[in-house]
């Protein structure tokens, strides 16, 4: 793929760099066992009765350099898995992983199986990877499938972090198969087929910490070494030749990198729901949409996740605390590779150090405050997320209002007083508490006088503030009525949000019921505010 005209997917050429240089099972046996002293097994996609384009991501499209195919032909069928090009060797990893803090052994990609890499007009390269294309040796006692509900939240919530600036893996396309897949939805008992459907996610690689963690608990010290020195030839070519140092430099960059994806998720309020081990990337990037959700009212100990309802182990506030267990199990896993294993501990304490100063640094820029020598802004930022705690406002409409009002401050459009209620009106949810509005209020009149100190003029201030306080995300309820709606044959709404979620940080008048507050009705909705892992 080295011309600039776009190319139909089928014409492409792809590497297979991950097979080439790795150790692979290949007795093409889909049967579920472990799979003890590979990297990934090869795998070919089991074909799907009838696959339809549901929806294409253009901006990812034109990265990679391939066109938009129509509804049904060559290219889908690719996209489906019905059809494998010759230069593809498709394969499924093997990783381990701690699922809620238990180490569970042996995982792999039970329905993922990766084509290959392609490479972009820019020379970059990129792994397509279909999600639900069918049984692998890794996929255990399921089948191998992915439902269109949850297909159409990987599909949507991928491009809509991207373009909020959050790393992440993308997707490129959501097919419809045909076929009907049996999910038991809540695990209570009212199996039902549903819809199947698969997503071609993309990435550099979907290499997660599991990968490393499984050789390291099976002993396999070689093949460990192994895929550590392709991920830093590959991916992180720029800390050198791997060697006992490399491998401590690159561990202390797979911190620095989850800390800043971390300080991400907190900052748009997304909550991921299930960070197992074996859904953290190695390059720092969000990995697995499953049962994740927004948040609406800032509520720390919040999760969609009904299988964590228990624990809340995931709940957004425990985001941060949970990367750092992650990153010790990872350390734990490259211990063989390094003379001194507790040389990895102080990029553990990097870890924290990072994440704080990327979290201040975000929340500063959503307040439209610059980083003054003179004030250390820690007690007011610490008072703010306390505050948003105590009065479960409405994250996002709230910095994106404090955006308009600070300016309407700065410009002395009205008084201080009406512009904090009209906020407090705008952002409060029914339940919200009195006494912790009257702490927000009591914080804004605070953030009044500290904002009234930046030098920069008030426009300047509104359109950086405007730029890191997005007016549209993927709130739950309306990804649930866009997949209600596809289900019943109308893909509109889920077009309308990915084209909204392109540009989360422009008004967009014509969309702005898309910026409301979640309504009474979902508040306790399956499928908007509560999620299983069932997908
Ligand atoms: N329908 C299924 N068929 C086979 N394996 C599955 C299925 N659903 C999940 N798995 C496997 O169960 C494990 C944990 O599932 P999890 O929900 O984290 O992953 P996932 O949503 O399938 O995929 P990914 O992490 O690749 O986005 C993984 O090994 C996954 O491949
Ligand atoms: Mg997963």
């Amino acid at each position: 793929m080295t011309t600039s005209a776009p190319q139909s997917l089928e014409h492409a050429t792809f590497q297979n760099s991950f097979v080439e240089e790795m150790n692979g099972d290949t007795t093409f046996d889909n049967t579920p066992r472990q799979v003890p002293g590979y990297h990934y097994s090869r795998v070919v996609p089991t074909p799907v009765a009838d696959p339809r384009l549901l929806a294409w991501s253009e901006e990812l499209a034109a990265e990679l350099g391939l066109r938009r195919p129509p509804e049904q032909g060559a290219a889908v069928e690719v996209l489906a898995g019905n059809r494998v090009l010759e230069s593809m060797k498709p394969f499924a990893a093997r990783y381990g992983g701690h699922q809620f803090g238990s180490w569970a052994g042996q995982l792999g990609d039970g329905r993922a199986i990766s084509l290959g890499e392609v490479q972009a007009p820019d020379a970059s390269s990129w792994e397509i990877q279909l999600k639900g294309a069918g049984p692998t040796p890794y996929s255990r006692r399921a089948d191998g499938r992915a439902v269109l509900r949850s297909s159409i939240r990987e599909f949507l919530c991928s491009e809509a972090m991207h373009h909020l600036g959050v790393p992440t893996t993308r997707a490129l396309s959501l097919v419809a198969t045909g076929d009907l897949v049996v999910r038991d939805m809540f695990y209570n008992g009212n199996a039902r087929p549903e819809p199947g459907a698969i997503v071609a996610r993309v990435a550099p690689t979907f290499v997660r910490f599991g990968n490393f963690q499984l050789l390291a608990a099976t002993g396999e010290i070689d093949n460990l070494r192994r895929l550590a020195d392709y991920v830093i030839r590959r991916y992180f070519p720029a800390l050198g030749e791997p060697s006992p140092e490399v491998y401590e430099r690159w561990f202390a960059e797979v911190c620095q990198r989850t800390a800043v994806l971390m300080a991400h998720w907190m900052s748009v309020g997304f909550v991921h729901g299930v960070m197992n081990t074996d859904n953290m990337s190695i390059l720092g990037l969000t990995i697995d949409y499953g049962p994740y959700g927004w948040l609406e009212p800032y509520e720390p100990g919040w999760t969609p996740n009904t299988t964590d309802f228990a624990t809340h182990r995931y709940a957004f506030g425990q985001q941060p605390r949970i990367g750092l267990w992650n990153l010790m199990a990872l350390a734990q896993a490259l211990t063989p590779l390094v003379p001194d294993p507790l040389a990895l501990r102080p990029h553990l304490d990097e870890y924290v150090a990072t994440f704080t100063a990327k979290r201040q640094e975000m929340l500063r820029r959503k307040l439209g405050l610059t980083a003054a020598a003179a004030s250390d802004d820690t007690p007011l930022l610490d008072a703010l997320l306390e505050a948003l705690a105590a009065a479960q406002v409405d994250m996002t409409i709230f910095f994106r209002r404090l955006s308009h009002c600070t300016y309407a401050l700065l410009t002395q459009q009205a008084e201080e007083e009406a512009t904090w209620t009209e906020l407090l009106a705008t952002a409060a949810y029914p339940e919200s508490p009195a006494a912790g509005l009257d702490q927000l209020r009591q914080w804004l009149e605070q953030y009044g006088q500290r904002v009234r100190q930046e030098t920069a003029d008030a426009e300047t201030i509104r359109n950086g503030m405007l730029a890191a306080n997005p007016k549209y995300v993927l709130r739950n309820y309306l990804a649930q009525q866009a997949i209600e709606a596809a289900e019943a044959g109308d893909l509109s709404g889920v077009r309308r949000l990915l084209h909204v979620l392109k540009t989360p940080f422009d008004e967009q008048p014509e969309h702005e019921e898309l910026a409301a507050k979640r309504p009474e009705w979902a508040r306790e909705k399956p499928g908007s505010a509560t999620l299983s892992c069932s997908s």
